[in-house]
């Protein structure tokens, strides 16, 4: 089997810092670009308003009140209340802008990744529990969503901020300009000191996140199962120590940020404090009083750029150890893809050839079928049997191209399956699994996934030829009740016979059908076998059965075992031979 990740395993982390995923974030934002550079041009005219009032009361300070000049003081006031006021309503502006900007980003990635999922094999499903994607599709994609809408802006932005102010620093002091950059330095090495353990310390929060939520989404499925086995206090013993392993990772991370904001917070003090400190001593011809107040104004907010943008280095490492997990999704490869020169399956009439197939998974080392030959004509029903893990799926998988022979080939209809489009060939079989899923939605929406463009006279017929039509009716809203597959509006035996009208409305040539093992009553039992009988009826059918009655009327059964086919024949025929299959049918009586 698969290597396979389990709830209580993390999941491999990137050694590399990998800046090449921030990189494809580009193409996301690319396609807002418009929008971005109209949010970073209000921020930019935004923050210079912010940055004019400190001049104007420094001039006030030192030229208009000594002077008192009543009017001038009130003209200042009136030009400080206009540019605040533009400065605030830039930013709102702004904010609503990149809100949107935000969502846009989500909903692409997210299709994205959806889109991925629709194509991947079920090999990606089956190597990792679901939980584990969902938190990607969902909360990973949430959570970057900000740092590239927002967070980038903001990083630009914030750039600017201290170019800016940097400006107003210098022409209103230089000497006390160079006192406060002189912190920056040492502010530089703190972070890279740092850089290495915040990442590990985010991707390690992200791999316990993704381990509780997990388990989280087991134990709903499994929620039954639990309590029939009462099993509740294991289980939340377990939730504990994967809740307990995510807080305590959670508690790391935030640890080693706020180092961040306590580094920047004592080297801005410090040096404002010096600053001050400078002023004091310079003060007077050298420095005036309202140089001194409009500089401490600026040194604060010179501070607060940087303070941002190492909150924002903090965010950024975090978004980095998503964006690897959402892109290694992205980047799974597809194993089965259309040839270069694949074309349309015509028409089929359903005849199936097995040709010296062998077969092993990828991550396999022994082979799972050898030699495999198997001729089926156009209409012949065929049961699979035979012990678990036999390769009875295998069979029927290779049949539909979810995964490609190792040597042979399967043909249909004379053409082998590997070249032609899967899109022809899949649409052309009816494929029902174990417990004949329903999706969210009415009755008659779940026959028509069949085919989208049936009538509700053909859905009806459908219904009716597969005899599920009797007990739809009685239900209270017929065909328009709203089902789901969880809830128990539909027994097990009803749901199969809605399948079975999902399959049959899509008139495959080829049917594959994984038969449900779970018992059910008397009289849906025979519903489901004649509404089977009727769904068969001529077309070539592949059977994983488990059923005597379906086993019997089959026209060939094949016995799986030993890597192949170890017996064939019809019922009468196997019975006589009293070999694997007589055991077994004895063994079920
Ligand atoms: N995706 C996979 N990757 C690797 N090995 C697999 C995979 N799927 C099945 N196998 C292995 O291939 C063998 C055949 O499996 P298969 O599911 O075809 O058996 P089966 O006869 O249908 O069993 P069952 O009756 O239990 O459904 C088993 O040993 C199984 O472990």
């Amino acid at each position: 089997m698969a290597k396979k990740n389990r709830f209580d395993e993390d999941e491999r982390l990137e050694e590399e810092f990998n800046i090449n995923h921030l990189k494809r974030t580009f193409v996301y934002i690319g396609r807002r670009k418009k929008s971005m550079i109209m949010a970073l041009l209000f921020s930019a005219v935004s923050s210079v308003c912010s940055l004019i009032p400190a001049k104007i009361i420094g001039y006030a300070v030192d030229h208009t009140i000594p002077n008192k000049d009543v009017r001038q003081l009130l003209l200042l006031a009136l030009a400080v209340v206009v540019i605040v006021a533009l400065s605030v309503t830039l930013a709102v502006i702004r904010a609503r802008i990149m809100t949107r900007v935000g969502q846009d980003i989500i909903f692409d990635i997210r299709t994205d990744l959806f889109n991925k999922l629709q194509e991947l094999p079920f090999t990606f499903y089956d190597s990792r529990p679901h939980g584990k994607i969902l938190v990607r599709v969902i909360n990973y994609v949430n959570n970057v969503s900000d740092m590239l809408s927002n967070g980038m802006i903001n990083f630009v932005l914030e750039i600017f901020n201290i170019i800016f102010i940097l400006i107003f620093m210098f022409t209103t002091s230089v000497k006390m300009t160079l006192i406060i950059f002189a912190g920056v330095p040492v502010l530089i090495a703190g972070l890279a000191m740092l850089k290495p353990r915040q990442r590990r310390a985010w991707q390690i929060v992200n791999n316990k996140g993704s381990n509780m939520n997990a388990y989280l989404q087991e134990s709903i499925n499994g929620v039954a199962i639990s309590q029939n086995f009462v099993r509740q206090d294991e289980n939340e013993t377990i939730f504990d120590d994967l809740n307990l392993n995510n807080y305590e990772s959670v508690m790391h991370a935030i640890k080693l940020a706020y180092w961040t904001t306590n580094m920047v917070d004592l080297i801005s003090i410090v040096a404002i404090s010096v600053m001050y400190m400078a002023g004091v001593a310079w003060i007077r011809p050298a420095i005036t009083f309202g140089v001194l107040l409009v500089m401490a104004d600026y040194a604060w907010r010179m501070w607060q750029p940087i303070i941002n943008i190492a909150n924002l280095y903090n965010q950024l490492l975090n978004t980095l150890s998503y964006l690897e997990r959402i892109f290694e999704i992205i980047d799974e490869p597809v194993l089965l893809t259309d040839s270069e020169d694949a074309k349309e399956l015509p028409p089929i009439t359903g005849n199936v050839d097995f040709d010296d197939v062998t077969f092993c998974y990828d991550d396999g080392d022994e082979n799972v079928l050898e030699h495999v030959d198997l001729h089926v004509k156009a209409g012949e029903s065929i049961a699979l049997v035979g012990p678990t893990g036999a390769g009875k799926s295998t069979i029927v998988n290779l049949l539909s191209r979810f995964y490609d022979v190792t040597g042979g080939s399967v043909k249909i209809d004379g053409k082998d399956v590997r070249d032609v489009t899967i899109h022809s060939l899949r649409s052309q079989m009816g494929v029902m699994q174990q417990d004949g899923f329903i999706f969210t939605g009415s009755v008659s929406d779940n026959v028509r996934y069949g085919r989208l463009d049936a009538t509700q006279e053909e859905i009806e017929e459908a219904c009716r030829t597969v005899f599920a039509d009797e007990f739809i009716r009685e239900m209270e809203q017929g065909y328009d009740t709203q089902v789901e597959d969880k809830e128990s509006t539909l027994s097990q035996g009803q749901k199969q016979l809605v399948a079975f009208a999902r399959t049959l409305i899509r008139d495959p040539k080829i049917l594959i059908l994984d038969e449900a093992t779970s018992s059910i009553d008397t009289k849906t039992e025979r519903l489901v076998q004649e509404g089977l009988d009727r769904l068969m009826d001529g077309r070539t059918t592949f059977v994983v059965a488990h059923r005597l009655s379906t086993i019997k009327n089959c026209d060939k059964i094949l016995y799986i075992a030993n890597k192949g086919i170890a017996e064939m024949g019809t019922h009468s025929e196997l019975m006589k031979k009293r070999g694997f299959y007589y055991e077994m049918v004895t063994a079920q009586m």
